[in-house]
């Protein structure tokens, strides 16, 4: 028999989800999620227009694939927070969504059980719950805003987001990032390329319209107001890194030609560390030294960090997965973590009160 369908020929099934309205309704924010997300946002915020004299740090594994691995993590980092938080502001990384090269995991959200049933819904479930949590807790919170449906979902527990090197070019994340309620870091590209994040930003800080989800779930006409809070990330690219005071001062040349705030966050991990988490306190180290010699516009900075250093494979037999062990990219480990942490405080610490005057 002669198949006649012109359309959905590559489809396999489509099956409906829980509204975002639900899941809300399942797992409603509490007073003090909500109380944490407003102050978190307002430090940032703050930081970004030079109100607040500290640098924030977004700091956390690369992905969750453990909950409670993930809440092990945000205990200590709570700890550490409060003992560097005249210097610094801590931020933790909980990135659900990963952006793959080709194809891999795509982390919690996609594939919560990490063994190919791609159970969305729950993975949705499960990353609300420990957003909750560990909002209560008192920790800022961060995430990559990849599908641009999710944030729908969650992005009320979110106070800083990241548009990744893979999708700062795309006018859907841009459109998506210039509703979102947080300050939005966009990376420069995979190749390298700062003008695809200083176009991001340009278009970001614009209102929009386009395609999207009510809280009912209804596919709508979404009009946005633009996102006023959005800067550059500078994570490496084509084979290179660009955290030296060089690249830093071509980007500082490139936002004041495009009439842009002067604010950088640099990625200690991904390419200007070589994918190799080692070397990120020594980025780190450079950036700190960059700023005693009088760097105004590095106003943040990033670090992937786990409770233990490197990574692993997914394994075959997941009982065989190493605990608060990344299972994306390589991460350093929490002693590395605290120890960078407090070594930056402690050598800004009477610098940066006087950065801004
Ligand atoms: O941060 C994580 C990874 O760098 C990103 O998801 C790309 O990973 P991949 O190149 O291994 O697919
Ligand atoms: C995927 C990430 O980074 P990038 O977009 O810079 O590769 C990330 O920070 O998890």
């Amino acid at each position: 028999m002669t198949d006649n369908r012109v359309e959905d020929l590559n489809i396999e099934s489509i099956v409906p989800l829980i509204t975002p309205e639900q899941l809300k309704t399942d797992m409603p924010s509490s007073e003090a999620a909500v109380a944490s997300v407003q102050n978190g946002r307002q430090v940032v915020r703050d930081i970004l227009d030079r109100k607040d004299h500290r640098i924030f740090i977004v700091v956390g594994p690369c992905s969750i694939h453990d909950v409670d691995a993930a809440k092990e993590y945000a205990a200590r980092l709570r700890d550490l927070a409060e003992e560097v938080s005249d210097t610094l502001y801590l931020v933790m990384r909980v990135y659900f969504e990963k952006p793959r090269t080709t194809v891999g995991w795509k982390g919690l959200i996609n594939d919560p059980y990490m063994n190919d049933t791609f159970k969305i819904q729950d993975g949705l479930h499960i990353a609300r719950r420990l957003l909750i949590d560990l909002a209560e807790f008192g920790l800022p919170l961060s995430t990559e805003a990849l599908d641009p449906i999710s944030p729908q979902y969650l992005q009320d527990l979110i106070t800083w987001s990241a548009i990744g090197a893979r999708t700062t070019e795309s006018q859907t994340h841009r459109e998506m990032a210039s509703g979102l309620s947080s300050a939005v870091g966009f990376k420069n590209g995979t190749d390298g390329s700062l003008t695809v994040a200083t176009n991001a930003l340009m278009s970001v800080a614009n209102p929009h319209r386009f395609l999207g989800i009510d809280q009912g779930g209804k596919v709508s006409i979404v009009s946005t107001k633009g996102n006023p809070y959005g800067h550059v990330v500078l994570r490496g690219g084509g084979g290179k890194p660009n955290y030296d005071s060089v690249n830093i001062s071509l980007a500082e040349q490139a936002l004041a030609k495009s009439d842009l705030a002067q604010n950088i966050m640099v990625d200690c991990s991904h390419e200007n560390s070589n994918k190799n988490p080692a070397l990120q306190p020594l980025v780190m180290d450079n950036v700190t030294n960059q700023i005693l010699e009088g760097n105004k516009s590095i106003i943040g900075l990033m670090v992937e960090s786990n409770l233990k250093h490197g990574r692993q494979n997914i394994p075959a037999n997941l009982d065989d997965l190493e605990y608060g062990l990344s299972v994306t990219d390589g991460c350093i480990s929490w002693e590395e973590t605290e120890d960078a942490i407090r070594s930056m405080r402690n050598k800004l610490k009477d610098v940066l009160p006087k950065r801004n005057s």
